[in-house]
């Protein structure tokens, strides 16, 4: 039962079909190695969220396994998750505490922490949210951004080797969100292993090492950001009236994935000359009525993935 690896986070055939019938997961295979920013991107609906509460043990699967730290969840739970901090749609915060008490409250309830050093903890955390100057005003008073960096700063009240955060920018203005990149990213920077999720292409460029592409329940991409950039960037893209043959020597040239489209074909141009290409296309007789190499990146390969546009703004 136990997925062997020395993943951050890993699934296999992970999945979840509600009662209504709705398949909001349809056997994912998640590999997060350790270190990463993993960018979990998809549009609304497309199961990101579902997946996060899986992997938190928040939600039984109705197929499949995850493991957290190496830890098979939900079983794992109690060793895995106290090495975990957790963003998903916000702890229960009391709305007539203020920002300080409400940590408090968190913290006193994590008896693994020393008392002693409660204060010392929640001023921490705060301060590395930017929240120092606001700790003092009721929660009901945050704003949507400040909620967040609370949800955030609960987070962090002790080190975490992995935090998960379900759209941690969601809401803020410019400036929250440029706050939140950038604590992400100093965090990573000393070895916290990220998993984020996003709606925000841009987003995910900005802080990510690595990217996993949902679309209706399916892991449609995951690789490395330099991997999916080249991906993006080098498709071979032939009009003609022969697309099967066009396909056939592309694929005997060796490009990767191959997909007829009439009235054509493309695939990965790879490391192959377009020139070659072109010149074993005209070789075998297949007329070539258009080619380019299509440079588009990582927005038109997403769309090409999931038949969707992303939202590029934030
Ligand atoms: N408790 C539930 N019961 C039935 N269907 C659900 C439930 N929770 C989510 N869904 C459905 O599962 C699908 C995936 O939802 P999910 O919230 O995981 O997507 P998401 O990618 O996180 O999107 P969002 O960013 O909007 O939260 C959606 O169609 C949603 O309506």
């Amino acid at each position: 039962m136990t997925v062997a690896t020395g993943l951050a986070v890993a699934t296999e055939g992970l999945t979840k079909r509600f009662r209504s019938g709705q398949l909001a997961v349809d056997g994912i295979d998640l590999r997060v190695p350790h270190g990463a920013v993993y960018g979990f991107l998809g549009p609304n609906g497309s199961g990101k969220t579902t997946t996060i509460r899986m992997l938190l043990g928040l939600l039984r699967p109705t197929a499949g396994t995850a493991s957290l730290l190496g830890q098979p969840m939900p079983q794992g739970a109690a060793l895995a998750l106290p090495r975990v901090g957790a963003l998903v749609e916000g702890p229960a915060f009391h709305p007539y505490l203020s920002g300080w008490h409400n940590l408090m409250r968190l913290d006193a309830a994590d008896r693994t922490a020393r008392a002693s050093a409660a204060e010392d903890r929640v001023r921490g955390a705060l301060d590395r949210v930017g929240l120092a100057a606001a700790a003092g005003k009721r929660y009901r008073h945050y704003s949507l951004g400040m909620r967040q960096r609370l949800g955030i700063a609960a987070a962090l009240l002790r080190p975490r080797e992995l935090l998960v955060l379900d759209e941690p920018t969601n809401g803020l203005d410019p400036q929250g969100t440029r706050e939140v990149r950038g604590l992400l990213v100093e965090l990573a920077g000393a070895g916290t292993t990220v998993v984020l999720s996003s709606h925000l292409l841009s987003e995910v460029e900005q802080v990510c090492t690595h990217v996993g592409v949902m679309h209706r329940g399916r892991l449609v991409a995951q690789d490395t950001l330099a991997g999916l950039h080249a991906r993006g960037a080098s498709r071979a893209v032939v009009g003609t009236p022969r697309p099967a043959v066009a396909a056939a020597v592309l694929d005997r040239l060796g490009l990767a994935d191959v997909v007829v489209h009439p009235p054509g074909a493309t695939a990965e141009l790879g490391d192959h000359a377009p020139q070659d290409v072109v010149a074993a296309l005209v070789h075998a007789d297949v007329p070539v009525t258009e080619f380019r190499v299509s440079g588009a990146g990582l927005e038109d390969l997403f769309v090409s993935l999931t038949g969707e546009g992303f939202d590029v703004n934030g």
